[in-house]
């Protein structure tokens, strides 16, 4: 390559080449840097995991992410093989699962702890070596925890099969074990395998709601070494309800009722429902709100009568104050072309009816004492005080900022990745297969240039200081995002939520999917968006979540020829019913693509105690004829522009347009 590099490159690109020299400042540094990066682009690909739809199933999550779709389990297999019984693979694996708790049964149940110690680490030696062994020893030694840095290097590097180093690995081993450091070491040498598995996650949105636990699943995100989120509609509207958006908070609150999701808001975020509650008990206290009962068979949350009775009456309580405020939007942004959800004013409080399209239907339940007639879309005054002392809970909630701020750093709209376009819902098309074009505020946008629209105006939203119009925009542009027809994270025709509750009659509940959902199935449609997202390469692919695959009625995850892959198999436990199955995962290897049909997760503590993995199912969508290398993805481009860059800086040395400088200590 250096021989293409001339004086003039070298001229261009002066001052760039001045500040690179500032970081390798001689000849010596400069190659070495070359060699190092030459070397990596040689090591296989590192492994991708893509999980979506998560719904605060957190327990699902961690195991997942701890088994890494059972990449862990296929290592410990190919590893020992027949040398191990299957059900010491099992316990090895439970162990490198979840080192702290096994290792507290193990010490109940041995009787000689050493020795079980002793081989243990042997294994656990291997296993590290045999997953570490796809990165280069600096990227090792960055994920080293530091305390046991030097003694894991150690032991990685050093061959036990070579005879004199046999008896030296040995003592590092026997030195762990008599100074007491086995159980830490133990826990590091775990979470190190674990880390090591898994290169980059992918999570292809809807972290938020129906679970319990996504602030959890949030935790653990923030603290992962290498992900990216592309938003779902659920994340949108947590995040539109923590910048204040009241339409988006009703919301929030209301999904947490319907599924008596109280840990969320209260031991995650520490928002008050006390107000909610009063408020509720004062207006609906007379009321059975039997609709309202909270969706908990699916959950693990228990509520006794009294409590659950409560739960009703709070998500009756929000659930009115929703529509209200969505009124207060739809009527201020008629540009959004919404008018078909407002309701209110077409209810008959006497007749207990609603109607809707020129069709009259019975109302389920007929106590509105908070709906002014004349005015059906105002909040009474206590609504409005409430609201203003929930939306003040939001705004304080440090741990929600956190993680918002998560969301923002490491999320987008979409992504593009080795080859792979991921987004969670949709991009809006026409039926006859063109790109839509949607008008935001005077604007047309289509295909990607939406999508890069609508993530600004997420940002304008949570971001830009206050009292804007472009600011006021963006916030109700966040709330449409949650539901609005032509959003690109929903497409659907509707969110029919006031149906659903109110009108025993399936033919009004029902929200159609956009021309997008159908249009996938082929495999032009499919190519025409790749391109128009600039994604090359023959292995190209389209990932998406939003829409579980119901897998029971036998439909494929797999469409168009290959080319889409749609991975909400439903880690939802509400939705199990529906799908059959407890979701699907991803896994991107050196050596192909993999998609992993699990079955329902039962808990950690039978993963634990009984080495319950979740059944799992790996159909091989796409094998690559080679391995797949660092030179061929993303990131070998950008390093073999920096090894360019660099051969640049060489020619300036060698040539006197750079002098070196020595380097100073
Ligand atoms: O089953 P639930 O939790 O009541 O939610 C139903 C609502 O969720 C939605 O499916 C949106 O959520 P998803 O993005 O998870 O599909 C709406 O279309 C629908 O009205
Ligand atoms: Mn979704």
């Amino acid at each position: 390559m250096t021989k293409d590099i001339t004086a003039e490159h070298v001229l261009n690109d002066l001052r760039y080449l001045t500040l690179l020299a500032r970081s390798f400042p001689t000849v010596a540094d400069a190659s070495t840097e070359i060699i190092n990066l030459e070397a990596i682009l040689n090591l296989p690909k590192g492994t991708e995991h893509f999980l979506s739809d998560i719904h605060g199933e957190h327990q699902a999550f961690n195991h997942v992410l701890k088994n890494a779709s059972g990449a862990i389990k296929r290592k410990v297999n190919e590893i020992f093989s027949n040398t191990l019984r299957d059900f010491e693979k099992k316990e090895l694996c439970t162990l490198i699962y979840y080192p702290e708790q096994k290792l507290e049964l193990i010490r109940q149940r041995e009787k000689d702890l050493d020795d079980w110690y002793l081989i243990t680490l042997n294994q656990l030696v291997r296993v590290c070596r045999n997953v570490s062994s796809k990165y280069t020893r600096s990227k090792v030694r960055k994920a080293l925890p530091k305390e046991f840095s030097y003694i894991i290097q150690e032991l990685l590097h050093e061959s036990s099969d070579e005879p004199n180093k046999s008896a030296y690995v040995d003592q590092i081993i026997n030195t762990i074990i008599s100074t007491g450091r086995a159980n830490d070491f133990i826990i590091a040498m775990c979470n190190l395998i674990q880390r090591l598995t898994i290169d980059l996650l992918h999570i292809i949105g809807d972290i938020y709601d129906r679970g319990p636990g996504a602030h959890i699943i949030m935790d653990t995100l923030c603290n992962y070494h290498n992900f990216d989120i592309q938003w779902g509609n659920h994340d949108i509207l947590w995040m539109g309800a923590a910048a204040g958006n009241a339409g988006s908070i009703a919301n929030v609150i209301r999904m947490c009722m319907r599924y008596g999701n109280l840990a969320t808001l209260e031991d995650g975020y520490g928002i008050n429902l006390l107000p909610l509650a009063t408020f509720a008990m004062e207006v609906y206290g007379d009321d059975p709100c039997e609709l309202f009962i909270p969706r908990t068979n699916a959950s693990d949350a228990t509520f006794d009568e009294k409590t659950t009775q409560l739960i009703a009456r709070m998500h009756k309580a929000i659930t009115i104050i929703q529509f209200k405020l969505e009124g207060e939007i739809i009527r201020r942004r008629p540009e959004f072309g919404m008018d078909d959800r407002l309701l209110l004013h077409h209810i008959d409080l006497h007749r207990g009816t609603i109607r809707i399209e020129g069709k009259e239907y019975e109302l389920k339940d007929k106590n509105w004492p908070t709906l002014n007639a004349k005015d059906p879309y105002a909040l009474s005054i206590e609504e409005e005080e409430l609201m203003r002392r929930i939306k003040h809970s939001f705004e304080c909630s440090e741990k929600l900022k956190k993680h918002m701020r998560c969301l923002f750093t490491h999320g987008s709209m979409y992504q593009v990745c080795n080859s792979n376009l991921l987004f969670h819902a949709s991009v809006p098309m026409n039926p006859d297969g063109t790109l839509k074009a949607i008008r935001i505020e005077g604007t047309e946008y289509k295909g990607k240039a939406l999508l890069d629209k609508v993530d600004q105006l997420v940002r304008t939203a949570y971001f830009d200081a206050d009292d804007s119009p472009e600011k006021d925009f963006a916030m109700d542009y966040i709330w449409y995002l949650w539901e609005g027809k032509d959003s690109p994270l929903f497409d659907k025709s509707r969110m029919a939520t006031f149906e659903r509750c109110f009108i025993d009659d399936k033919s009004v509940q029902k929200e159609e999917k956009g021309a997008y959902y159908s249009l996938r199935e082929e495999e032009s449609v499919c190519d025409m968006l790749l391109d128009e997202f600039g994604v090359t390469g023959r292995h190209r692919h389209i990932i998406n979540g939003h829409v579980p695959v119901r897998s029971i009625k036998g439909e494929n995850p797999i469409k168009a020829n290959g080319k889409l892959l749609v991975i909400d198999g439903g880690f939802s436990k509400a939705y199990h019913p529906e799908t059959g199955i407890a979701g699907y995962t991803l896994v991107y290897h050196s050596r192909g693509f993999q998609l992993v049909q699990h079955e329902p997760f039962l808990s950690t503590d039978q993963a634990i105690k009984e080495g319950k993995d979740i059944r799992s199912t790996t159909i091989v969508v796409e094998l690559n004829s080679h391995r797949q290398m660092v030179k061929d993805t993303d990131k070998g481009a950008d390093l073999q522009q920096q090894i360019h860059d660099l051969e640049k800086l060489l020619y300036a040395f060698r040539n006197g347009f750079i002098k070196e400088k020595e380097r100073y200590k």
